[in-house]
């Protein structure tokens, strides 16, 4: 008999996600259905979407290999059965508190930084990099934590080393590069971009540091089309793109600049956003979504 979820204390929400704590030595990771667009929490879930970046992050932590929090399976008996497919029972770590960022392009914060100051985080890279450039080699570009609804702040890895010791920068800055080219490496295989990742780490109670939180899903990472890629302009998101159209084209009837909540997404803009999540998670992993347990 699984416990319910209400059996365990909420300690924590993520913009799409939610944390509980099953003991002392124990958490509960829960993946919904909330998609997140324009920095706006949509009040249209995508079905299925909590399921299939569980089961992304599954799929990362078999294939990567590295010392992570996973505590049990994806039928875990301590997961509830509402939960069921998108919960994770991970071993509650001392988190390291920096964003481990990779990037293999050049977008996003990493774009301004290079553009107000050739470089990211510190890093200097070539003149004459534009939106979407690929980087000559993957770079290490840590974040602060920001506060829930802020951005993180890009630093240096001299600012991280001062954080959390130069060893352990060090070890953050090649676990986080390894990563990343496994993720990127397989990602290619099947036609995909991995542009970026964030990664979170902590230490466990041997000392041992450990990956944690979410591994290279959708919502921790950009993923592009290769088979659309250009350099010099902003690339569609793999999963996302579908919702930013529809949110910027006249039929939804919202102002960007409004400052308002967006509107409801229709069905079948959901639907196709679900099944993209779909064709993302089996292309990468070669799995099919279609055996991922599924909660009541
Ligand atoms: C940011 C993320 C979060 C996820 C979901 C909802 C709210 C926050 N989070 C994860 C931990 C955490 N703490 C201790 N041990 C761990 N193994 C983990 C993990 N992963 C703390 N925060």
């Amino acid at each position: 008999m699984r416990p319910p979820l209400h059996s365990y204390p909420h300690i924590g929400s993520g913009k799409v996600r939610e944390l509980y704590s099953i003991d002392d030595d124990t958490l509960l990771m829960v993946s919904t259905d909330r998609i997140s667009a324009y920095d706006y929490i949509l009040d249209t879930p995508i079905p299925d979407k909590g399921r299939v970046l569980t089961a992304m992050s599954f799929f990362w932590f078999d294939e990567l290999g590295v010392p992570n929090h996973l505590a049990g399976g994806p039928e875990d008996p301590r997961i509830p059965a509402e939960v069921v497919g998108r919960a994770m029972v991970v071993r509650k770590l001392d988190m390291v508190p920096v964003e481990c960022v990779a990037r293999g392009y050049l977008t996003g914060s990493g774009l301004i930084d290079y553009r107000a100051t050739g470089a990211v985080c510190g890093v200097e890279l070539p003149a004459g990099l534009v939106e979407a450039s690929r980087l000559p080699e993957p770079i290490f570009t840590p974040a602060t934590k920001a506060e829930f609804g802020d951005h993180d702040e890009n630093i240096s890895f001299d600012q991280t080393a001062q954080r959390v010791g130069a060893d352990v920068a060090t070890r953050l800055r090649e676990a986080t590069l390894d990563i990343y080219a496994t993720g990127a490496g397989v990602a290619e295989s099947r036609g995909i971009i991995l542009a970026d990742t964030k990664l979170e780490f902590g230490f466990d109670e041997e000392g041992t540091l450990v990956l944690a939180d979410e591994v290279l899903t959708p919502d921790s990472s950009r993923y592009w089309d290769a088979q659309t890629y250009t350099e010099g302009q902003v690339q569609p998101s793999f999963d996302k793109q579908i919702v930013r159209n529809w949110l910027t084209s006249p039929e939804s009837g919202w102002d960007r600049s409004s400052g308002e909540q967006p509107p409801s997404l229709p069905v079948d803009i959901a639907e196709r956003t679900r099944a993209r999540y779909i064709e993302a998670y089996e292309r990468i992993s070669g799995r099919s979504f279609a055996d991922w347990p599924k909660g009541v």
